[in-house]
């Protein structure tokens, strides 16, 4: 099935997520193991167009399954959006003999990789790397446990002042357009509530139960608010509420600290299943899918279908929110 791949290309695009260099890793050695010539674009699809392109072996990728980023470092390219800067990229492609190319990235590399196969007929796999989890045909994404993680610690964090000052806090977390880092750091941050851009919340609902939960035991309550949610985000949020509502209430935005850190030992083990699974499925003449971990098992996604579909979001997971908030 498919041509023999004798070189095979290695990139990261778009947001950075913890343990896209574990992926890296597990990439090249996994070719270096099946005899085949490995190589690493720098930052993304502008190292295509700019040829920024390296030899990688076994050495080049020690001592950074630990590391948070990208080696290979990240950008957001608009010229690859371009059918000018699409041809520039396989014309390097083509000088460095390159026969297959995998993409760590989420939704935005994935339909660049899409179109860019098609034009021009080139093998990709995709590995779904965004701390966003908002990819269908995977359960999870690389770094959003690591996002969630660094999440938490914030949370129990800003838990602490705001018990011991009686305070209301708005904590808006990453995510886009998806609400996974919101539901389950809220969860796992033991959250009064949740908004997140899949479940419309009226403010007076949510007013009205942050006058229950304070004029109740509770003296100090958070609420995490998704970036992507329809309110406006955390600020509008707050200033909506603190209008109906005579509450010390603070506002924290967490910003880019989402992004980075030691990836877990979740992260690091899903990378490194991953990259194997890409490598493996170019070798075995797979083309436009993505690799992605579903009830544990590696499962090839189209990549059309991965940025297409989108994944229900559970509602007894938003229920459980509520239920353990009580
Ligand atoms: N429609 C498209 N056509 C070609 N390339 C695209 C397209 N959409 C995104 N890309 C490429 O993928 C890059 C990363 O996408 P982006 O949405 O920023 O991040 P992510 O992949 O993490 O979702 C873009 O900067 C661009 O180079
Ligand atoms: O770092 P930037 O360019 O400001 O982008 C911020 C966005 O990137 C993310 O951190 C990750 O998104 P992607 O993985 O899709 O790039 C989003 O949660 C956030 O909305
Ligand atoms: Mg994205």
């Amino acid at each position: 099935m498919g041509r023999k791949i004798e070189r095979i290309a290695v990139l990261t695009s778009g947001g950075d997520a913890p343990g896209m260099n574990a992926c890296i890793r597990a990439v090249v050695r996994t070719g270096i193991y099946h005899h085949i010539e490995m190589f690493g674009v720098m930052q993304g699809y502008q190292g295509l167009i700019q040829d920024e392109i390296i030899p990688l072996n076994s050495k080049s990728v020690s001592n950074i399954v630990q590391r948070g980023g990208t080696i290979l470092k990240t950008a957001r390219c608009m010229e690859f959006k371009t059918s000018e800067g699409r041809k520039t990229a396989y014309e390097n492609l083509q000088k460095h003999k390159i026969d297959g190319l995998i993409v760590i990235g989420g939704d935005g590399s994935f339909t660049g990789a899409e179109i860019f196969s098609r034009e021009y007929d080139i093998p990709v796999m995709g590995v779904p790397g965004t701390i966003d989890n908002d990819l269908f045909g995977t359960d999870f994404t690389i770094g959003f446990d690591t996002a969630n993680n660094t999440v938490i610690e914030a949370i129990d964090k800003i838990r602490d002042t705001a018990a011991s000052h009686d305070r209301l806090f708005f904590v808006e977390v990453m995510g886009r357009d998806a609400g996974y880092i919101a539901l389950w750091s809220a969860i796992g941050g033991g959250a009064e509530a949740v908004l997140i851009p899949e479940k419309e919340t009226s403010v007076d609902d949510l007013v009205d139960k942050l006058m229950i939960d304070l004029g109740n035991a509770k003296t100090s309550s958070i609420v995490v608010v998704a970036e992507g949610e329809h309110g406006g985000g955390a600020m509008a949020i707050a200033e909506k509420v603190k209008e109906r509502f005579n509450y010390d209430t603070k506002v924290s935005i967490l910003g880019h600290f989402q992004r980075g850190g030691s990836p877990t030992s979740f992260d690091r083990v899903l990378a490194s299943r991953l990259g194997q699974a890409a490598v493996e499925a170019l070798l075995k003449g797979y083309s436009r899918k993505m690799a992605g971990m579903i009830s544990n098992k590696v499962a090839l996604t189209s990549i059309d279908l991965a940025i297409k579909n989108k994944t229900e979001m559970d509602e007894s997971l938003i229920e459980l929110v509520n239920i353990l908030a009580i």
